[in-house]
């Protein structure tokens, strides 16, 4: 054995010593954290009956702090999912925090719910946004995870036209990278494939490498894309369009890898509840506001934004669902709704909208 192999294995070890020893520390740091996580809950719980053990803006404020503190080499990101996943097992051990998402498994809800959330929260796949509503509403989940906006395809109507029947507060939102995959099953043919199952956002998304690369193959849009993975198993003739778990859930192979038309493509979630979130000192409000159709009521609804020098940050249009109702403007903006320059323009809106309903403040996305 020469001198320098003698020499690498002895730092080699040392290094490894020193790694046992910071993670010593680092499990012995943890256990204490969640011993008071421990507490936290006997004070909520003796402090009175509706007992909240999950809390948004406190959340935000811990993981913002944890990408404050970085001084690398880890990335912020990376640090701040470290802390994610801490915080996430030691609010299970409150309370397990039980969520239902927009399913299947191997959606990108699943993911949303799980960057955000946490792996230690209980996590169930329903079929539906309306379900995801509806069984938040009858309480069977406390939170629900719905997609609302896609930066290539714009808003989900579906998840906003449900906040017009429903009284769910909005709690947060979380953001998330859509990579797109084309994938095949162990008996799919490469050079055979005739269909391209996806769901129908996802076709959007990726329109223009199919109609570079599979311009005569026929696209069909299924309920989602954890469905048209599964779907692809059993087909040799068949490609799906889905992300990475969808992949790994079925045992996919990845063709082609990042085939979004737009590098930047992403989608924003919201997570939806009955709490009302306290400030965390970095907030969005969102608003549902109904008009009637009148000249210049647009202009009057934004201008006290305007007046108040509120950053607005979306406007969607949707039709009413209702007669009373001419439009319903969903608008989101910077600030908490406890700020007084908030709470001005808020009154100022109530009194030319026809009806208005503040949707929920909230922690703006962290991770
Ligand atoms: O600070 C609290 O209220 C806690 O319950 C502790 C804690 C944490 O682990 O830091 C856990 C869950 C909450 O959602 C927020 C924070």
């Amino acid at each position: 054995m020469t001198e320098e192999i003698v020499s690498s294995d002895r730092r080699l070890l040392e290094l490894r010593n020193r790694i046992d020893e910071i993670d010593g520390d680092i499990g012995r740091l943890i256990s204490e954290r969640a011993k008071c996580a421990l507490e936290v809950a006997e004070v909520k719980k003796a402090s009175g009956e509706d007992v909240l053990y999950y809390r948004p803006e406190r959340e935000a404020q811990v993981l913002r702090r944890a990408m404050e503190r970085n001084e690398g080499p880890l990335t912020d990101e990376e640090m701040a999912r470290l802390f994610r996943e801490i915080m996430s097992a030691c609010l299970a051990l409150e309370e397990p925090v039980k969520i239902a998402y927009l399913g299947p498994e191997g959606t990108f809800t699943q993911q949303a719910a799980l960057k955000h959330f946490g792996h230690s929260a209980q996590c169930r796949p329903l079929a539906a946004i309306d379900e995801v509503f509806r069984e938040v509403e009858a309480g069977a989940v406390s939170y629900g995870v719905v997609p609302v906006e896609n930066s290539t395809e714009g808003v989900i109507n579906h998840t906003l036209d449900n906040f017009m029947n429903s009284n769910l507060k909005i709690c947060g939102e979380v953001e998330l990278r859509i990579h797109h995959h084309l994938m095949i099953s162990d008996i799919t043919r490469p050079d055979a494939i005739t269909r391209i199952y996806s769901h129908a956002q996802s076709l959007a998304q990726c329109r223009k490498w199919l109609d570079s690369h599979y311009p005569n193959v026929e696209r069909v849009a299924v309920a989602s894309n954890a469905e048209a993975a599964k779907r692809v198993k059993g087909e040799w003739n068949a490609a799906a369009i889905a992300g990475d778990m969808a992949a790994e859930l079925y045992g996919l192979k990845v063709l082609a890898e990042k085939i979004e038309d737009r590098p930047d493509n992403s989608t924003r979630f919201l997570i939806i509840g009955t709490q009302v979130v306290p400030a965390s000192g970095d907030d969005k409000t969102s608003l549902m506001v109904s008009m009637r159709n009148e000249p210049g009521a647009l202009h009057d609804l934004l201008e006290p934004f305007r007046r108040h020098n509120i950053d607005l940050t979306r406007v969607e249009t949707r039709p009413s669902q209702s007669g009373n109702w001419t439009y319903v403007f969903f608008i989101d903006f910077k600030g908490h709704r406890d700020k007084p320059e908030i709470s001005e323009a808020l009154k100022e809106v109530g009194a030319c909208a026809s009806d208005m309903k503040v949707l929920g403040s909230y922690p703006r996305g962290v991770l």
